[in-house]
């Protein structure tokens, strides 16, 4: 924690991930450890992309591999808390329905008993207990709670009509496919189709494609623009139209017991789906591990950390080595590999700043119209309004409600909004939170007992235009010698749970030599 405050009795912290670690590496640090470890395989990162990766080497080799990770607990973006009611998310907080051709993932979820079985006609059983509860999803506008986040409360009939053909355009954009045939969208998103009707979308923004299909609304507009900073933390201006539109058009779930569009999601958020990855491989983590240099010696890797409990310098040699690692700390991770360095380009990595909040209260003010939702949107404001966290306990009428605030800090670019958001503090934090909470709920200042907030600086890779399908992001993906490989979800180009664990299954695949299905 940074700084605490105990303004207008609201009680608080700042948080974040290691930001002395970050700071030490933009330095550089240029000791060669004496004291090194063989092992066969080092994964560099515990997040869901490295985790996923881990535990498949574990469940299909009998290598021996370490994960090396810079923070005190695995998870990377999808990090939890906990307060005496609840646990509660600080980044990730769902996952969608799996398509069913994504067989991997559904059989990790399997394993964990989020899916309980298949029915006769093969599709999956989900576990009550994780399929959102109803009632899902609020929106308010024109002074009103309305059901479902597609604005209608108050909308015109001519803005309404725009709406329903965006979802048709979306409908039918779902079942679209290439010449290869394959789905022109699909999760992964490595296996959407080639041709260029579709890829070419990339070259356009979200915006532009409305603008060429006459959808003006700015109804409309507010909705899309609202999914887009959900799910990239980026706005319609600085969104690729292949990206905004692979958002409505790649999900094609269908399961035994849940409609197709429902979610899954736990207290904790994602952090649970963590947790079930984490037992897999917990005797190969080692945490408080920062890696500094990773480089080739006598045809091995070499992977130098300091561990930050002893402030002891090490190295591990490695047959093979996974980066999971986001690009940004890769830059500074293999500059002493030429071929790397020398080749690979990172200007296009843009990563968008996240704000998140918790906050306790003693109750959540109802208004006028559809009462407490998991997720609570509010029209027209630049926050993604705020996820009820004990949604999901099975106890009735906690004594407090937590609830999660999310802001992507979207409007300057990349680097300004970092700056900006490293520089504020804690009482900056507070104001922003409950100011843009009031817009909804004009008395919530007198419920709120405690207000953590969150900041991650490169919260999520936005997809900008160019960027899914272009040479920079291509090259950053290319394992070098048969050694190094590389399973960010900033590789995908969106930053999702699916997308982590196809990138960690995937570099897990190919140090095994097994062709990717
Ligand atoms: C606010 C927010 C909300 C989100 N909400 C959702 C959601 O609801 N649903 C969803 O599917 N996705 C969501 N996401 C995205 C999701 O969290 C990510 O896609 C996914 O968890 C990323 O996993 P990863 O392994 O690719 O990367 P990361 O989580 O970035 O993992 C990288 C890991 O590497 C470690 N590391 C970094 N540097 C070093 C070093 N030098 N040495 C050792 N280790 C190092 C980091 O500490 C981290 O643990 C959200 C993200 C944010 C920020």
């Amino acid at each position: 924690s940074c700084t605490t405050s105990s303004k207008k009795a609201i009680t608080g912290k700042l948080l974040g991930p290691s930001f002395k670690a970050g700071h030490l590496l933009r330095k550089g640090i240029s000791i060669i450890p004496t004291q090194v470890e063989e092992t066969d395989v080092v994964i560099v990162g515990g997040g869901v992309s490295g985790l996923a990766a881990a535990r498949w080497l574990k469940q299909n080799s009998d290598k021996e591999i370490l994960l090396l990770e810079l923070e005190q607990e695995t998870g990377g973006n999808a990090a939890a808390g906990k307060n005496e009611q609840t646990s509660y998310p600080w980044g990730a907080h769902y996952l969608p329905l799996p398509n069913n051709s994504f067989t991997a993932l559904l059989d990790f979820l399997h394993e964990c008993k989020v899916i309980t079985g298949y029915n006769e006609a093969k599709l999956p059983v989900y576990n009550e207990y994780y399929l959102c509860f109803d009632p899902e999803e609020r929106l308010y506008i024109n002074n009103y709670w309305q059901e479902g986040l597609v604005p209608r409360w108050g909308v015109p009939q001519k803005d309404q009509q725009q709406i329903s053909r965006f979802q048709e355009l979306m409908d039918e954009l779902k079942d679209a496919k290439g010449s290869d045939r394959k789905y022109a969208f699909d999760i992964p998103l490595a296996n959407s189709s080639a041709d260029t009707q579709y890829r070419d979308l990339d070259k356009l923004t979200m915006l532009e494609w409305l603008l060429q299909h006459e959808l003006t609304s700015e109804y409309l507009h507010w909705y899309v623009d609202y999914c887009c900073r959900d799910d990239f933390g980026s706005s319609l201006e600085n969104t690729s139209a292949w990206a905004g539109i692979h958002y409505f058009a790649s999900r094609k779930a269908e399961a035994a017991n849940s409609e197709p569009h429902r979610v899954l999601t736990w207290p904790e958020g994602n952090n649970w789906l963590v947790q079930c990855l984490r037992e897999t491989c917990a005797d190969s983590i080692r945490t408080n591990a920062m890696v500094y240099n990773v480089t080739e010696v006598n045809g091995k890797i070499a992977v130098d950390f300091m561990d930050l409990r002893t402030q002891k310098y090490k190295r591990l040699l490695a047959e093979k080595c996974i980066m999971a690692t986001p690009q940004f700390v890769n830059q500074r991770l293999l500059n002493n590999i030429p071929a790397i360095s020398a080749q690979r380009k990172y200007e296009r990595f843009n990563y968008v700043p996240w704000l998140v909040a918790n906050i306790t209260l003693k109750d959540v003010p109802q208004g006028k119209g559809f009462g407490l939702c998991w997720d609570n949107v509010i029209y027209g404001s630049k926050s993604l309004g705020y996820v009820y966290a004990n949604h999901q306990q099975v106890a009735l009428f906690p004594e407090r409600k937590t609830i999660t605030f999310y802001y992507p800090l979207a409007d300057d670019k990349p680097a300004v909004a970092r700056g900006k958001a490293y520089s504020s503090g804690y009482d900056y934090w507070q104001e922003f939170v409950l100011h843009e909470l009031e817009k909804a709920h004009p008395t919530i200042r007198e419920q709120v007992e405690a207000l953590d907030t969150w900041v991650w600086g490169h919260g999520m890779i936005c997809p900008v235009p160019g960027f899914i399908w272009g040479e920079e992001k291509n090259t950053s993906a290319t394992p070098y010698a048969d050694k190094l490989y590389f399973a960010h979800s900033d590789l995908s180009g969106i930053s999702v749970f699916e997308e982590a664990f196809y990138q960690g299954i995937s570099a897990a695949q190919h140090v095994l030599n097994i062709t990717v299905a």
